[in-house]
């Protein structure tokens, strides 16, 4: 290398080692978050929260509670984030739609920029959302539920033949199977429906699907190119990362089911009235850019993922601590047996609502099992934000988290132990219900919490109705939340709840 070359690389290092030096100083001096408590190398660097994301697996979210022990309830996290761990705060920062606010776009980056999740300024995000909002109203969920109940006779059958075969299931699997079979139906139409419930035997086909997305949303969100590169390059990225292929599955499958309905014939367009996507393709008031094939792809991707796994999981551990729990299933089959004398007739979501200790195990379900385990970054884009002494200047992305509220020992004691009676009496319920946050709340809130209340009731009431279930080799370590990864995971691996059905009431 001629010495003109060495001098010039020299000379970038030299600028480069000088710019990052700034950067630095400025972070941690000069920023205007540069007065919040909080560990310095978090604020210098990101570096901090990708070593315990990527290279611990999923664990920032754990080193978040230890920095809150340490420094107090408001910590700077990283150079630009502060994070509050006070439920008190939730309805302040996760406000309605009077007070502005915006999703921070570099923690939305799930790969599906144009879902409406995905989407940061509060007035496309409002636009997006509207278009969606009516599918989701308890009475569009209502009018959806002759469609659920159909799903859940499959599953009952799938239940029988596994009773039959005295063979272990896997309760995530098989709940999954019925969350993707009754989101892809509401959201493409009955020709959309992927069918896993028709399938001769329930598989783990779709559990592997999104448990790979959710596997792999952080290393995604601190190394974006890694996306575009799988994308692009789908058989170098199986070879590498083999999980992938899952991935790239799900996404040809969603892909392939959204292009059918833009192709779809007029018969198959009244078949589907009601549904999602053919709705919003065939309406006049969506305008043709929101419509766009890229766009609803993203959009029925989330819908898709994030609508599936997570009620499922709280289904699945639900079971869990039901079936664990001799007197709370005694209590539960003894009121189902009460309100449904014939376990074959149809439960419908009112009655089943009307049954308070279903109530209570359906909120307590949700509550224990904390299954959105990541933060919640907000921006008010033009307020300061007030917490005790500190203000927090406009801009500034500030995240609470769900998981730990559902979890905090001051509001609900013993918060590891299932206990629905906590929400028996009405003066507990008017105390802890502010605090019950597993869809977040504000203008940006969970749309699904409808249809997950209507799978919650409906599914548990058929299963403990109909069926007798053992755990079969499920332990704690099968529903212990250890690694963050936008959902919670447990260890690799143990992530089943397996049963076996003894007996059917019928
Ligand atoms: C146990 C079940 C579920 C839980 C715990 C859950 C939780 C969440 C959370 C925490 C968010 C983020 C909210 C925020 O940023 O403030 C979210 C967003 C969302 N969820 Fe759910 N969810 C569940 C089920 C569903 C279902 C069944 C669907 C639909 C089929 C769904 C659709 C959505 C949509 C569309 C958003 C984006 C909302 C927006 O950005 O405006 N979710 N969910």
């Amino acid at each position: 290398m001629a010495p003109k070359d060495i001098l010039c690389l020299l000379s970038i290092f030299i600028a480069l080692i000088l710019v990052i030096t700034w950067v630095v100083v400025y972070r941690l001096f000069f920023s205007p978050l540069s007065k919040f408590p909080g560990p310095k190398l978090a604020a210098a660097t990101q570096l901090y929260e990708l070593y315990f994301d990527v290279v611990k697996g999923g664990q920032f979210l754990w080193e978040v509670e230890r920095m809150h022990r340490e420094y107090g309830p408001v910590v700077r996290i990283n150079p630009f984030e502060v994070h509050i761990m006070d439920p008190d705060y939730y309805d302040t920062l996760y406000a309605g739609s009077i007070r502005r606010r915006d999703k921070d776009p570099w923690f939305s980056f799930i790969g599906l920029p144009k879902s409406t999740f995905s989407t940061a300024p509060h007035g496309l995000h409002r636009l997006r959302r509207n278009a969606l909002n009516r599918f989701f109203s308890k009475q569009s969920i209502q009018d959806f539920e002759p469609t659920m109940h159909e799903k859940l006779e499959l599953l009952s059958e799938h239940l029988c033949r596994t009773m039959k075969r005295n063979s272990v299931l896997d309760l995530h699997s098989a709940y999954l199977c019925f969350a993707a079979d009754t989101v892809s139906t509401y959201s493409f139409g009955p020709s959309g429906c992927f069918g896993y419930l028709d399938n001769s035997c329930l598989t783990d086909d779709w559990k592997k699907k999104v448990n790979s997305v959710f596997e792999h949303l952080i290393l995604v969100r601190h190394i974006p190119p890694l996306l575009h590169i799988g994308r692009n390059f789908p058989l170098l990225a199986s070879l590498l990362v083999p999980k992938f292929s899952y991935i790239n599955a799900a996404e040809t499958q969603i892909r392939a089911t959204v292009r059918k309905i833009y192709d779809m014939s007029e018969d198959a367009e009244s078949k589907s009235a009601g549904c999602i996507l053919p709705t919003i393709a065939a309406s006049s008031k969506v305008s043709t850019e929101e419509k766009d094939l890229r766009r609803m792809t993203d959009e029925a991707t989330f819908l898709m993922v994030a609508g599936t796994d997570a009620p499922s999981q709280v289904l699945a551990i639900t079971m869990f601590y039901i079936l664990r729990n001799t007197e709370v299933y005694w209590k539960l089959r003894n009121e189902l047996e009460t309100a449904f004398p014939e376990p074959l007739e149809t439960m419908s979501w009112n009655k089943l609502e009307r049954i308070d200790y279903l109530s209570a195990i359906v909120k307590e379900g949700l509550r224990i099992s904390a299954v959105v385990t990541t933060r919640l970054p907000r921006i008010a884009p033009d307020e300061t934000l007030v917490y005790g002494k500190w203000r927090i200047p406009a801009g500034t992305p500030v995240s609470m988290s769900n998981h730990f509220i559902l979890r905090d020992e001051n509001i609900f004691p013993n918060a590891l132990e299932f206990t629905p009676e906590r929400w028996m009496t009405v003066e507990n319920r008017r105390s802890l219900e502010r605090y019950l946050v597993p869809f977040s709340k504000g203008s940006q809130s969970c749309l699904g919490q409808n249809m997950t209340y209507a799978w919650l009731f409906l599914a548990l009431g058929m299963s403990i109705r109909r069926f007798e279930f053992e755990l079969a080799g499920t332990s704690d370590d099968n529903i212990k939340i250890v690694r963050d990864c936008f959902n919670g995971q447990t260890v690799p691996g143990l992530n089943n709840i397996n049963v076996r059905i003894t007996r059917k009431l019928f």
